[in-house]
């Protein structure tokens, strides 16, 4: 019968999950639906679709995900975040391949792996099905795909409002940021790196998977996604003529010379504070300290 054939037909394709957060980016995602649907219909796939609830929601999902090929997300960093932290919860042979359609608002990962930003584009670059064994970054008991971070500006993404953030896009971030300035205080860290042991006031601790944070795309020109390491990026305390020329020297990509910057490489350091500080993962809250980061287990992501 024909209609039997074709759910034989239907089983028989390789199964991709679209998971997609409403909220991400500017909400432009739930325009392009059918297109998105289309592409992977043309390129061999059964899709399944799921609508976020919440980024718990999300994570749940992903870690349900063993029986797929592919699992897509669209969304910004956060909901990638959230993805790969479900999918680790499955054993590594049931972990499917992560796709991309970068639809949020700072998109930093995306940057890294240098997808397109046209949505078109990057379901094309998923149905090609090219892969990268991309590191994981941990810290305790969680998973970050691009920057682990704690201290100045880094509680800006969780507490940005969903609202101004799809009305105004990256500027929320930069306004948050500014909010936050005044009631900043600078915390203690401790930690040995190469035998040499470090204790330091520091205004901002970075551990860097990719090379963008908050859209800045050349905080870590050429970082690697790939090389076991994380790239650590810490400024002491100083004044705010000295912070501010260390920023913008960040921001710019220009590599100074300076007492404020400690900059290194690592697959695993361990951070203690003098007061519990939290964590900001991917733009999402990770754990108070004390820390352990290192660069975990490998995904396999569609560039
Ligand atoms: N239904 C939902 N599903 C998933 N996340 C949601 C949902 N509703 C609101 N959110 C919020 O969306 C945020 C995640 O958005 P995401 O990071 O994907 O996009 P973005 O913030 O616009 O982009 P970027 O992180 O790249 O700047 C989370 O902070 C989460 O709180």
């Amino acid at each position: 019968m024909e209609g039997e054939s074709l759910i034989v037909k239907g089983l028989n394709r390789k199964r991709l999950c679209l998971v997609y957060n409403p909220y991400a980016g500017r909400r432009k995602f739930n325009y392009q639906f059918d297109t998105v649907i289309r592409i992977f219909q043309d390129s061999g796939y059964e899709v399944l679709i799921h609508r976020t609830g919440s980024p718990q929601d999300l994570e749940a999902v992903a870690a349900e995900c063993s029986e797929v090929d592919t699992l897509v997300i669209a969304g910004g960093d956060g909901s990638i975040h959230r993805a790969v932290n479900g999918l680790m919860k499955l054993p590594p042979g049931k972990r499917p391949r992560l796709g991309i359609l970068p639809v949020g608002t700072a998109n930093d990962l995306a940057y890294s792996l240098n997808l397109p930003k046209k949505i078109p584009e990057a379901c094309q670059v998923i149905a090609k099905g090219r892969i990268l064994e991309m590191d994981v970054g941990v810290i305790n008991d969680r998973y970050f795909v691009n920057v682990a971070s704690a201290g100045l500006l880094t509680d800006v993404s969780p507490t940005v409002d969903i609202r101004v953030k799809n009305a105004l896009g990256q500027l929320a971030y930069y306004l948050r940021g500014l909010e936050t300035l005044p009631s900043f205080r600078p915390f203690r860290i401790e930690f040995t790196h190469r035998g040499q042991h470090y204790e330091e006031e520091v205004l901002l601790m970075l551990a860097l998977n990719g090379m963008s944070v908050g859209g800045l795309r050349k905080l870590v020109p050429g970082a690697s996604l790939t090389d076991g390491f994380l790239d650590l990026v810490i400024i002491r305390q100083s004044g705010w003529p000295e912070t501010l020329r260390l920023f913008l020297g960040l921001l710019t990509g220009e590599r100074m010379a300076s007492e404020r910057l400690i900059l290194f490489q690592t697959a695993e350091v361990r951070l203690a504070t003098d007061r519990p500080v939290y964590s900001d993962l991917d733009g999402e809250w990770g754990p108070k300290s004390p820390w352990v980061i290192r660069s975990g287990p490998k995904i396999d992501v569609l560039h």
